[in-house]
C-alpha cells in the first residue's frame, strides 16, 4: 500500500475530505512565506474544529523550514505534531536538537536536481524517521518547496534508502501513478497539485489524488 500525505490544508473542509478519503499523513505548513501559512494556535485552532486532536486519524505533520526555538515552542504548546518536517538546510544534528526539543519525529526533506543529491542520505541514516525528496526549487525562487516543481523520478528507482520515504514535487492526481511507478516510491506528499489556486485547496482534487494512490499496488512503509 502506498501512503499519501496532503500538505499545505488550512480549511476544516480541506482537512477533512483529506482524512476521510484516507491521507495517512496531513501537513499544516508553518513559514511565513507561505500562501498556506497557519500561525500555530491557527494550526491547533483548524484540528480542534475537526476533532483531529481526539481522533488522530491521520498523523499531523507540521511543514518548517529552519524553524527557530521559539517557533518549535509554540509548535510543540499548540500543535503538538507527530511530525516536523524540516524543508531548509537543517544538518544533522539541528534535526537531532528539534526531536530532543519537540518529541515529534522527523521527516527531512532533500532537495533534488540530479543524481550526486541523492549521496546526502547516509547523513540522515540514523537521524531521520523518514526522508523526503522534493524538487530543487531556482535560488530566488519564493519557497523552497510547494511550487509544483518535480524532478526526475528514475533518479530514485533502485536506490537503497535508509529510511521509509516520501516523493514529493509536482504530483498531481494525473501523474502519481507513473511517478510511484518510475521512483518506486512507498509514499507521496501533494501539496499544490491538489489546489485550484495557490494556497486553496480544491477537494475534489485531493479526493481524485487519494484515489489514484490507493489503486497503486506497492510496499507497505514501516
Ligand atoms: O507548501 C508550501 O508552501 C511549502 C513551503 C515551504 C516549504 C515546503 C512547502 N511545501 C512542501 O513541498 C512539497 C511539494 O509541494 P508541491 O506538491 O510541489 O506543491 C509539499 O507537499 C510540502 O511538503
Amino acid at each position: 500500500m502506498t501512503l499519501a500525505k496532503i500538505c499545505g490544508l488550512t480549511t476544516p473542509e480541506s482537512l477533512t475530505v483529506a482524512v476521510e478519503a484516507g491521507a495517512a499523513f496531513v501537513g499544516l505548513v508553518a513559514f511565513e512565506k507561505s500562501p498556506r501559512h497557519l500561525a500555530p494556535e491557527d494550526a491547533r485552532r483548524l484540528l480542534d474544529q475537526t476533532g483531529m486532536v481526539e481522533s488522530r486519524r491521520a498523523k499531523v505533520v507540521v511543514v518548517t523550514v529552519d524553524p527557530d526555538d521559539a517557533l518549535l515552542d509554540a509548535l510543540t504548546r499548540h500543535v503538538a505534531p507527530d511530525f516536523i518536517q524540516l524543508h531548509g538546510h537543517e544538518t544533522p544534528e539541528r534535526a537531532e536538537a528539534v526531536r530532543a526539543r519537540t518529541g515529534a519525529g522527523i521527516i527531512k526533506c532533500l532537495p533534488v536536481s540530479g543524481p550526486d543529491d541523492l549521496k546526502r542520505v547516509t547523513d540522515w541514516a540514523g537521524v531521520a524517521d523518514h526522508l523526503m525528496f522534493d524538487a530543487r526549487t531556482p535560488a530566488d525562487a519564493a519557497l523552497p518547496g510547494g511550487m509544483g516543481l518535480s524532478f526526475d523520478w528514475t533518479l530514485l528507482r533502485g536506490v537503497d534508502l535508509p529510511r521509509p520515504w516520501f516523493l514529493a514535487g509536482g504530483l498531481t492526481p494525473d501523474n502519481v501513478t507513473e511517478a510511484v511507478r518510475l521512483s518506486g516510491a512507498p509514499m507521496v506528499d501533494v501539496s499544490s497539485g491538489v489546489e485550484r489556486a495557490p494556497g486553496v485547496k480544491e477537494p475534489a482534487l485531493i479526493r481524485a489524488f487519494l484515489e489514484a494512490v490507493g489503486t497503486l499496488p506497492g510496499k507497505q512503509s514501516s
